[in-house]
């Protein structure tokens, strides 16, 4: 069986980003290393890892931060400089991250920065060019994130450390942050509400959307074997 790499938002979620219950048992069963693979800042991953009961093993912040329980060790890459370069000069502008009330999106984000989906996309990724960055959409956040980062890196990070490589891994995911990791994994499954980036990395898109796709998809790892 392989290992697994999944995605959080709009794989592990339904449709209003609520965790949803049916992914506890497949998870902590499965008999291979599972990766939680995520934009999210580092406590979000861990804290799922710990609710799920499973070893901690996560790609954060689109592979800016990777921590496996196996070497106890946090890998750190990205240009949170630029980041903010980026940030300032949206602000410049008359635009802003656009959180509102305490901004959970980057309060503990370390290598990239997060703006709201209700911010325009168009300035931020000129301005992101001009820094030599670029912006993720995945449809939950715009990301600031430098060219050298993305959740296939993070992947490669993960298995130089288990010993292994992005071969042995089965991945899942909805959106274009999962796209880099769908490309060099031994076998990616795109949920059917993933964006067309992320599909057409895929080597398999499923019938089902969110969890229903995630369940399909683990189904088929399964019978892989
Ligand atoms: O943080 C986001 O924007 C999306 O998170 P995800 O990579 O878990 O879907
Ligand atoms: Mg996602």
């Amino acid at each position: 069986m392989r290992a697994l790499a999944v995605d959080i938002d709009g794989t592990l979620t339904r449709a209003d980003q609520s965790l949803d219950p049916r992914v506890f048992e497949p998870l902590r069963e499965w008999p291979e290393p599972v990766v939680i693979a995520t934009g999210k800042s580092l406590p979000y991953p861990v804290g799922l890892c710990e609710f799920l009961g499973i070893p901690v093993r996560i790609i954060a912040e689109n592979g800016g931060a990777v921590y496996l329980a196996d070497d106890d060790e946090i890998v750190f890459t990205g240009d949170r400089e630029a980041a903010h370069r980026v940030i300032e000069q949206y602000s410049e502008e008359g635009y802003s991250l656009g959180w509102e009330g305490v901004d959970f999106a980057n309060r503990w984000r370390e290598t990239e920065l997060a703006v709201s989906c209700d911010q325009p996309l168009e300035p931020l990724r000129e301005i992101a060019e001009r820094e030599g960055m670029r912006v993720f959409d995945t449809g939950y956040a715009y990301h600031v994130t430098a060219h050298d980062v993305d959740k296939g890196t993070g992947l490669t990070n993960i298995t130089s450390r288990l010993g292994n490589d992005p071969e042995s891994f089965a991945v899942v995911g909805d959106s274009e942050n999962d796209a880099a990791m769908f490309e060099i994994a031994g076998e990616a499954y795109a949920v059917a509400n993933a964006d067309d980036r992320a599909k057409s990395a895929a080597d398999h898109i499923t019938d089902g959307a969110f969890v229903d796709g995630l369940l399909e998809a683990l189904e088929m790892i399964r019978n892989d074997r």
